[in-house]
């Protein structure tokens, strides 16, 4: 039996099997064998070569964003709208066949946006282009998933599915647990909450089932299941999703105003310019980027040209960010704004820089 006949086994067992307390258990193991195959089909997924299709696109700028959504719902139309890269869009389904990637310039940072195939139910499993579409959605940013505000509701749970499916995991932290693989001794299981959704007997089993049986475990938070077979597998991918529903021209204020309230959303119309400038917006904001300015002894920074750093970067990733050796010949830095007890205040290479900051590198 293949690996898809294998999951789609256990799909199905998981599907037939009523939750209650009796069958808890036995849906978890179920839940952890299924996860061990996803990992094994992905892994093979890997070895073929997929070069050569467009995929291999380049990072650059400050941070990247993903289109990923059905098709025909408008990825390449905003690509178009929101950069200088055109796209060819149309009203037929597949008109993006590779990866297409465009420049968004907004308050100094440049944000790459990936204009990507379209992805079908089944995508996860090597359906259309998807496991492509899928690896690019990986090395993102932001995933920016595009909905169509026409079409039905299920859409976005069926997407959210297929990312679910292949170890991407959106608008979710990392959970809270320290796991730490032994050569010897056994397993340790502490918990510094009271775990209501695992039993320790649980965390047992699927470590043993993974194979392993030399652990440290401490669980800080009320983890589930999934969340513990997260953590075992460790190769899971927490990304920030936008949702964007676009078409919003073809629908009622009422359906707009529904859409619109709803979490982590921002609903726009490419074809009638609405809307798009807040979706920047968003986008910025939950990128988390911030600016800051670097300065000669005896000079004015430059307030025209900024660095784009992540929030909660240090002096370390400034000096990154300005040049790659200059860490090595860093004797101290002198900061100015936000993140300064007193301006300027004499910092090391751990201190954590604000917005609009000020710095001055002193070298050895
Ligand atoms: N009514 C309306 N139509 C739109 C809007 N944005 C895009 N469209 C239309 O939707 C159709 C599909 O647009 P595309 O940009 O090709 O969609 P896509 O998601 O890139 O499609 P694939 O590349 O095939 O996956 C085109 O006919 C567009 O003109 C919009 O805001 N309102
Ligand atoms: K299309
Ligand atoms: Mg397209």
């Amino acid at each position: 039996m293949g690996i898809l006949e294998k999951i789609q086994d256990i799909e199905n067992e998981i599907r037939r099997t009523q939750k209650n307390k009796a069958t808890e258990y036995h849906l978890g193991l179920l839940k952890a064998k299924l996860a061990k195959y996803r990992v094994q089909l992905l892994e093979g997924a890997k070895t073929k070569s997929e070069k050569g299709e467009g995929f291999d696109v380049m990072k650059s700028g400050d941070a990247r964003v993903a289109l990923v959504g059905f098709p025909s719902v408008g990825k390449s139309t905003i690509l178009s709208k929101l950069t200088k890269t055109e796209s060819v869009a149309a009203s037929y389904e597949f008109t993006t066949l590779t990866c297409i990637p465009g420049k968004i310039e907004y308050k100094g940072a440049q944000i790459q946006l990936l204009d990507l195939p379209g992805i079908i139910e089944g995508a996860s499993q090597g359906k259309g282009r998807g496991r492509q579409v899928i690896a690019v959605a990986r090395t993102a940013d932001i995933v920016l998933m595009m909905l169509d505000a026409t079409k039905s509701e299920q859409q976005k749970a069926q997407l959210e599915r297929e990312l679910e499916t292949v170890g991407i995991r959106l608008n979710q932290g990392k959970p809270n647990v320290a796991f730490k693989v032994k050569t010897g001794g056994g397993i340790t299981i502490n918990a510094t909450v009271k775990l209501t959704k695992i039993s320790e007997k649980m965390v047992q089993h699927i470590l043993h089932d993974y194979k392993i049986f030399n652990a440290d475990v401490l669980i800080r938070e009320d983890i589930t299941v999934d969340q513990f077979i997260d953590v075992v597998l460790g190769n899971r991918k927490y990304l920030t999703c936008v949702y964007c529903y676009n078409k919003i021209d073809q629908i009622t204020i009422e359906e707009v105003d529904r859409l619109a309230r709803q979490d982590h959303t921002v609903v726009v119309s490419c074809e009638q310019d609405l809307n798009l400038d807040y979706l920047v917006e968003q986008l910025w904001k939950h990128l988390n980027l911030l600016r800051v300015y670097t300065k000669k002894r005896g000079e004015l920074p430059d307030f025209e040209d900024g660095l784009i750093i992540r929030n909660g970067a240090t002096i370390e990733h400034v000096c990154h960010a300005i040049h790659r050796t200059l860490v090595s010949d860093f004797k101290y830095a002198l900061v100015w704004g936000a993140s300064a007890k007193h301006n300027p205040q004499r910092v090391g290479l751990h201190h954590v820089v604000l917005n609009e900051d000020v710095i001055q590198v002193v070298k050895k």
